[in-house]
């Protein structure tokens, strides 16, 4: 099995591979990270930036926030304009 044929599979020395585990560890302001459709990313710089009380952003740190990043407001999702900041936030995706 190798990387081609299993890309959800931690690949030791993969430096994009970012496990449940380690995501968990960035759950705070002071290094915020989620993951949101297996792509994980570090939006530690933006919590202040962000237009809500910085509780609704601090919330997700360290978890899983696709469910919430699809629903900013029940059946409401991110803007476009949101989607295409994530990418500079980017730095791996989440593998088991
Ligand atoms: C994952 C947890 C998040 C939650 C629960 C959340 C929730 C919200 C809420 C409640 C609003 C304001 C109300 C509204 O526009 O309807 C908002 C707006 C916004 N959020 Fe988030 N947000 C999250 C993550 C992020 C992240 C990581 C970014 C960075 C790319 C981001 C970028 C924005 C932007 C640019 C807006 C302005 C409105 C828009 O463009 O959709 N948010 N968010």
């Amino acid at each position: 099995v190798n990387a081609l044929s299993s890309p959800d599979a931690a690949v030791p020395g993969d430096p994009e591979a970012i496990t449940h585990e380690e995501l968990a560890r960035h759950d705070s302001a002071e290094s915020c990270w989620k993951a949101i459709h297996g792509t994980v990313y570090d939006v530690t710089g933006f919590i202040a930036d962000h237009p809500t009380p910085a509780a609704v952003m601090l919330e997700w740190c360290g978890r899983d926030a696709s469910e919430a990043w699809d629903n900013k407001r029940p059946g409401r999702p991110h803007s476009s304009f949101a989607e295409g900041m994530l990418e500079r936030f980017r730095i791996g995706r989440l593998v088991d």
